[in-house]
């Protein structure tokens, strides 16, 4: 039995997270936590294992307090930069025994379009993203394109191909997107959806759409439940949940 703290317990995901805990025959709920809430709770209550979906301003912080208490991370908040996340792989040098997973998308079908679209990238000469979420999110672009972006900026590198064509020289209004690691990505805020992105790979005469969409929340649990089994057996920082997914 793995004992299971969840912070962020009362958001959209958070409260999720707390279902499929409880549903689940070898895990054990023994906190649930939120804004306010000390969390140095996790550890008097014994948690083994504490999965945060909390803010992106808040994330980080609480990481580092988990290492502290000697509890392993399952992180699905965004936010990340590779500084915050090297601060976090030092931190863990510390604690040889403790394992932290930071995941921008625990949704099977979005990890799995991850990967597909850094191997295919190195294939066409042009790559944009879009990525669609429900107009509640509060961080734009959404973690999942950004490390889709950076994925395909790193095969393009690796194979040696230069930026996507791109004529435009006068953009006064930013309508070409943000631009990560090379790679524009467009951010759509729009009620009714929940988690969607596209990945546009173009080559004269054709186009490869990639494409995944989370209807609901309940997509992320398999994800989430496979981190928490996982990450007690897998010292270090993980990031992404394909690096425990065998792919
Ligand atoms: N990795 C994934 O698969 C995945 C999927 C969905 C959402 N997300 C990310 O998860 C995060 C949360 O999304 P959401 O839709 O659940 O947001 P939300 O606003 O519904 O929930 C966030 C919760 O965190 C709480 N909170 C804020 N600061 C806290 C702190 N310091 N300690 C404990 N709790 C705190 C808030 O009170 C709130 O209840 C976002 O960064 C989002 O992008 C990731
Ligand atoms: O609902 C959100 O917020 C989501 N955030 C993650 C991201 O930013 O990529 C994952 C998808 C849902």
């Amino acid at each position: 039995m793995i004992s299971v703290a969840v912070l962020g317990a009362s958001g959209r995901m958070g409260s999720h997270v707390v279902d499929a805990v409880n549903g689940a025959p070898d895990l054990e709920l023994v906190a649930a936590l939120d804004h306010g809430d000390d969390i140095a709770e996790a550890a008097r209550a014994g948690a083994q294992v504490a999965v945060d979906f909390t803010v992106p301003s808040a994330t980080e912080a609480n990481v580092h307090a988990l290492i502290d208490l000697g509890i392993h991370a399952v992180v699905g908040t965004t936010g990340w930069t590779e500084e915050s996340l090297l601060r976090v792989e030092e931190h863990l040098r510390e604690r040889p025994e403790l394992g932290a997973l930071i995941a921008p998308n625990f949704a099977l079908g979005a990890v799995l379009a991850m990967r597909f679209s850094a191997a295919a990238a190195r294939y066409f000469e042009s790559v944009e993203i879009v990525e669609l979420h429900h107009p509640d999110k509060v961080d734009a672009p959404s973690g999942t394109a950004t490390h889709t972006a950076q994925g395909i900026a790193a095969a393009r590198a690796a194979a040696g191909i230069g930026p996507s064509p791109d004529a435009t020289t006068h953009d006064p209004d930013g309508a070409r997107g943000a631009v990560i690691d090379g790679v524009h990505v467009h951010a759509v805020r729009l009620r009714g959806l929940v988690a969607h992105e596209e990945v546009l790979l173009g080559n004269p005469g054709e186009q490869l759409t990639i494409r995944t969409d989370s209807f609901d929340r309940v997509s992320f649990m398999p994800g989430v439940l496979l981190g928490v089994r996982e990450v007690v057996g897998r010292p270090g920082l993980a990031v992404g949940l394909d690096r425990y997914m065998a792919l």
